[in-house]
């Protein structure tokens, strides 16, 4: 469970990265006192910054610069991939259309999940996937050795071939014009997140992201330069039989600017028993059917 942390720790994982693929990663000095790091956030927040990720600023900018330009295009543009059951549920939802707990939620976005098909999200796209799976998968390494397990626990069988999930979001900044419901402000309602682990990449210069403490504070994560947001979800939780935890968060943008964001997030395709001395706390989940129950239910 979530501690009465007051701000979301920031993490330097190049010792991690430098070592990542040594069989011997365990042993380094470097690795130990990052594991040592990811483990405290996980148990005390869930949240964790990280920085020496490795993923060029050029390629996060463009990302952005792309993202703005995309949602500045009229509806009648952006309408033309509308997420749809034909569209497998991929594809552009306008401001209001996601539902987070019945309440419309005051942002755009284009949602990407894993497909057979190579290339349907264009160039960049697959790029930015690519580097973010990649960045996922380290940081998992990590974060198996903190659980005490071997740093190939998510791979191989259980996450080796991940399901993955691209959120590209948009946030209106106040006045909220143009959308359905203009009396409210939360870009998105408070959930948790259905993966294991979130990779968020949020426009610099907005406060927008908040995340809530056990005392059900909110405590914001603004954009910090050079950084990612990574957040535990649900599959991890279950993973690690409660030992961390998936934590609420939601997104205000009060600000007068419109907020980007790039939302990575890695799964597996089945969640096994985790082998602990203590009962265990979950049902088995089937990551396929907690991720459409989620989406049915609108994260109630
Ligand atoms: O926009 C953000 O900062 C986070 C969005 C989020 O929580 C999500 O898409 O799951
Ligand atoms: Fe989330």
């Amino acid at each position: 469970m979530a501690t009465d942390f007051t701000s979301i720790p920031i993490i330097d994982i190049s010792p991690l990265l430098a070592k990542c693929d040594d069989p011997k990663m365990e042993e380094d000095p470097g690795v130990y006192a990052v594991v040592r790091q990811l483990d405290q956030a996980c148990r005390e927040a869930g949240f964790f910054y990280v920085k020496g990720h490795g993923i060029p600023d050029s390629l996060i900018r463009e990302v952005k610069n792309v993202a703005h330009k995309f949602f500045e295009l009229p509806y009648e543009e952006k309408v033309k991939i509308k997420m749809s059951a034909a569209s497998g549920f991929r594809g552009y939802q306008r401001i209001g259309e996601n539902i987070t707990k019945g309440i419309p939620d005051m942002h755009e976005a284009i949602d990407c999940y894993k497909e057979v098909k190579e290339g349907m999200y264009g160039e960049l796209a697959n790029q930015w996937k690519d580097a973010t799976n990649d960045l996922s998968r380290k940081i998992l390494r990590g974060i198996a050795l903190a659980l005490g397990g071997s740093p190939d626990e998510f791979e191989g069988e259980r996450a080796g071939d991940a399901f993955w999930v691209m959120r590209i979001l948009g946030y209106p900044g106040v006045p909220t014009a143009n959308c359905l419901d203009p009396g409210n402000d939360i870009g998105c309602g408070a959930h948790t997140d259905y993966g294991l682990l979130t990779l968020v990449n949020q426009d610099e210069g907005i406060t927008a992201l908040q995340v809530r403490n056990l005392s059900g504070e909110w405590i914001s994560a603004p954009p910090i330069p050079g950084t990612f947001v990574c957040n535990i979800g649900d599959m991890l939780k279950i993973y690690s039989n409660g030992l961390y935890d998936s934590t609420l968060h939601r997104v205000v943008n009060s600000s007068a600017r419109y907020r980007t964001n790039f939302d990575t997030a890695v799964e597996p395709l089945e969640i096994c028993k985790q082998k602990t001395d203590a009962a265990k706390k979950f049902e088995r989940a089937v990551y396929g059917e907690h991720l459409v129950h989620k989406v049915l239910t609108n994260f109630v």
